[in-house]
């Protein structure tokens, strides 16, 4: 295996707060890679430098060896470097399929000029994003509620729909942002099946930050513990769980 996202020395700093500090790491390709650490450890902070939310101070990521420090994020999403974030407001308004027919960039149907002149391309195309829609929506479980308002579907149920959602583009790597957070076990069973399928079938990269460690240990081989911006270990969840650096990181010393 190769490493699909190398993170490399990479420092970032709010003013006169260190929050990544000569951060190192690898996503090998086919992995589901974990990353964990205290609260403030600087997690999210690393995760919208690598989709490109965030300008890093100094260092270099690449995407399967090509450098993509600091590319904005639509530049890395072409590239099939994408995040699931939350159903925005303006989509709750559209049913769950709809979200899903959205995602596709660049549909012909978009353009004036292909509505007016190309109506047929037009058709063709979002005859075959809505099968595609469809068949995301079989995939992710929740063809029976296809219909409904995606702002009416439980919290659960989003997050489904939010990784359904990268389905639809040519994802190779997605960074799965504490997905779990507020999501009732059978769903969240649901997800970690999906997270799976997508992972084992169809050959996507995840990266996870997570605080559920169920979820950790079920889907993350290897975990990397990050604390005060750099990487304090990396290694199977088993050799986390019994790191006494990682036990006193999350419970204070003594706790080892
Ligand atoms: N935009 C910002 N401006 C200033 N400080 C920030 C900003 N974003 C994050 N920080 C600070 O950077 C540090 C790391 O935050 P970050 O959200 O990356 O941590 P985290 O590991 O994801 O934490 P948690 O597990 O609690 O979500 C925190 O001290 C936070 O206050």
């Amino acid at each position: 295996m190769s490493a699909i996202i190398d993170v490399r020395h990479v420092h970032k700093a709010f003013g006169g707060l260190n929050v990544i500090n000569d951060c190192s790491i690898q996503v090998e390709e086919g992995s589901i890679t974990g990353l964990i650490g205290p609260n403030g450890a600087g997690k999210s902070t690393l995760f919208n430098i690598i989709a490109g939310a965030l300008p890093l101070d100094s260092g270099q990521i690449l995407l399967d060896g090509e450098d993509i420090t600091n590319r904005p994020a639509n530049e890395l999403f072409h590239k099939g470097l994408l995040r699931t974030f939350q159903i925005a407001h303006e989509f709750s308004q559209m049913t769950a399929l709809e979200n899903l027919m959205m995602v596709p960039p660049a549909q012909a149907g978009e353009s004036l000029f292909n509505a007016w002149l190309k109506p047929g391309v037009v058709r063709e195309q979002e005859t075959e994003v809505r099968q595609r829609a469809l068949e995301v929506i079989e995939f992710i479980g929740l063809h029976h509620v296809r219909n409904e308002l995606a702002g009416n579907l439980s919290g659960g149920q989003k997050k489904l729909l939010e990784l359904g959602r990268t389905m639809m583009t040519n994802a190779c790597v997605v960074l799965l942002d504490e997905i779990a957070a507020g999501v009732n076990r059978t769903l969240l069973g649901d997800l970690m099946t999906n997270i799976e399928r997508l992972n084992r079938e169809m050959g996507y990269t995840f990266l996870v930050i997570e605080h559920d460690m169920d979820m950790i240990a079920r889907l993350c081989d290897p975990v990397i513990v990050l604390a005060q911006g750099s990487v304090m270990v990396e290694g199977s969840i088993e050799e986390i769980q019994n790191n006494p650096q990682v036990i006193e990181a999350y419970f204070g010393a003594g706790a080892a």
